[in-house]
Formats: structure tokens, C-alpha cells, sequence
């Protein structure tokens, strides 16, 4: 590893790494997507990855969970880590990876089934609770936390597709939750939500952190100023910069950053 380059690239995750990122190349085909990444994820903060369109956000945050696996002619190369354990060369059964780090995706993507149902899935195909009484708890809890329960207490056997944009991906984020993860990516949770739907799901991002490590794709600064400790800047399949959030955004090092945050591109 280029210790060089690293550092600088690099500060120190404010926690204890969740997930370790070195030497990182990906390519679709001959034409490579991401360049020698080096990052840590720190244990229960929100990273932000941000960067103009085509940087290579969403590919790397899809390395983190081996989504790039299912993707035809893309090849990811260098090590990637969750507490230490190689993800990529290791033996480790993706399907069981998957559990471990959920996502979340840009648009709401419900099952078409009821809500309940939603939330039961995946702890009924991991297995992960014995009974009915488990199972209620479960999807209970999980629509709790994801500050949904409320909301759809008194609807639970009506259709996931039938809630707002806004409901629907806090319906997501319960359904990520239920299988008990230890990371949530989340590429661009809010795009297709409005202000107030976008303002739900930010502080529940901050309450979330407290259990869980997040990682999360944005176009938008001041979301990323809010909702994360540690922010990664790419450009052009590059970590240019990565810090604590308020330091890359008030003091970037390097001028690439600099011309990001104030407009001059992106
Ligand atoms: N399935 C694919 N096949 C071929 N090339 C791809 C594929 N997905 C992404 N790319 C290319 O890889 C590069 C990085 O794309 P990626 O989607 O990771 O960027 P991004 O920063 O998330 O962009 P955006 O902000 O627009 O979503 C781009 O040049 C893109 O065209």
C-alpha cells in the first residue's frame, strides 16, 4: 500500500473502523470506474460520499456490500474489510454479507405485499425468529424505529405501495432494520422525496447512528453537512479528500474539494 498516498487521501475515522477500504479498483469492462481507494468507515457514525455525477459514489458504496457482483462485466480488485474480515476473498457468503449490511435505495421500492409482511420478510428467510409472538415484536420494533409504527399501526395488512413516497422509504429502512444489520448504505435516500418527507428521514439517519454504522450517497452538501460525522469527496473515479464533515466543508485541503463545495463544478 502506498502509505503516502494514503495519508493524505485520509484522517483517521473518528471511531474504530467498521469497514476498511484499500487499494480499491473497480472497472465496468477495460474502462475503470474507481482508482486505488483507500477509506475507513468509522463504527456507528454516517459517512457521506459526495461528488459530481459519474465520480463513482454509488459503485463504491455497491462494494461494500458485493451489489457490483450481480452486475455484468464489472471487476472489483484490492481489499475490502467489515471488522477485519476480508469481504471479498475470505469465503463469505454474500447472501449472509447482505444481512449484515443492508441498503437503501434511491427510490422506495416496496414488496408488492402488506406491510407487515414487508418488515417479516427477511427475518422469516433468515430464520431469525422462532415464532408468531418473535415475529410481531420484530416487525413492531423495526417499524419504531424507523418512526413509521404510528403511522400504520392500524394498517398493517394493506399494501406497502399504498403509503406516501416518504412512508414507503421509512417502510425500506424498517425492512433494512429487521434483519438486525450492523451497516445501512443508503444511495441517495432522498431524491425523490420531498422537503418534509427528506427532513423525516435525516433525523432518523441521526437517531439510526446510534446502532448502526451508515454509509450514504448524496448530491446535496447541506444534507450531507447535516446528517454525517465524516464526509468522502470523489471526483472522477478519485478519494480526493475525506475528513470530519464540518472540517472538509469549512477548510477542504485540497482545491478540487474547494472547487466542489462553492459551485465551480458539479
Ligand atoms: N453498470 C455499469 N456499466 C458500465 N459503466 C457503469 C455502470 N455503472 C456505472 N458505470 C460508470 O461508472 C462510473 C461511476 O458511476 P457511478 O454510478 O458509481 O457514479 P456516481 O458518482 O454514483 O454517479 P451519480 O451521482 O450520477 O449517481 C460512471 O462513469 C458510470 O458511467
Amino acid at each position: 500500500m502506498d502509505m503516502q498516498n494514503y495519508t493524505t487521501q485520509s484522517e483517521t475515522a473518528t471511531s474504530e473502523p467498521k469497514i476498511t477500504a484499500r487499494d480499491v479498483n473497480v472497472f465496468y469492462g477495460a474502462s475503470q470506474a474507481l482508482k486505488s481507494i483507500q477509506l475507513d468507515i468509522g463504527a456507528n457514525e454516517v459517512t457521506s460520499l459526495i461528488g459530481p455525477s459519474g465520480c463513482g459514489k454509488s459503485t463504491f458504496l455497491r462494494c461494500l456490500n458485493r451489489m457490483n457482483d450481480v452486475i455484468e462485466n464489472c471487476t472489483v480488485e484490492g481489499r475490502i474489510s467489515l471488522d477485519g474480515v476480508d469481504l471479498y476473498n475470505s469465503g463469505l457468503d454474500p447472501v449472509l454479507l447482505r444481512a449484515r449490511v443492508g441498503m437503501v435505495f434511491q427510490k422506495p421500492n416496496p414488496f408488492p405485499k402488506s406491510i407487515f409482511d414487508n418488515i417479516a420478510y427477511g427475518p422469516r428467510l433468515h430464520g431469525t425468529v422462532s415464532n408468531k409472538d418473535e415475529l410481531d415484536e420484530r416487525v413492531e420494533k423495526s417499524l419504531r424505529r424507523a418512526g413509521l409504527w404510528e403511522e400504520v399501526k392500524d394498517r398493517l395488512d394493506k399494501p406497502g405501495t399504498g403509503l406516501s413516497g416518504g412512508q414507503q422509504q421509512r417502510l425500506c429502512i424498517a425492512r433494512a432494520i429487521a434483519i438486525n444489520p450492523e451497516v445501512i448504505l443508503m444511495d441517495e435516500p432522498c431524491s425523490a422525496l420531498d422537503p418534509i418527507a427528506t427532513a423525516k428521514i435525516e433525523e432518523l439517519i441521526d437517531e439510526l447512528r446510534e446502532r448502526f454504522t451508515i454509509v450514504i450517497v448524496t448530491h446535496s452538501m447541506q444534507q450531507a453537512a447535516r446528517v454525517s460525522q465524516r464526509t468522502a469527496f470523489f471526483h472522477l473515479g478519485e478519494l480526493v479528500e475525506v475528513g470530519e464533515t464540518d472540517r472538509l466543508f469549512t477548510s477542504p485541503q485540497d482545491d478540487r474539494t474547494q472547487g466542489y463545495i462553492t459551485g465551480r463544478f458539479g
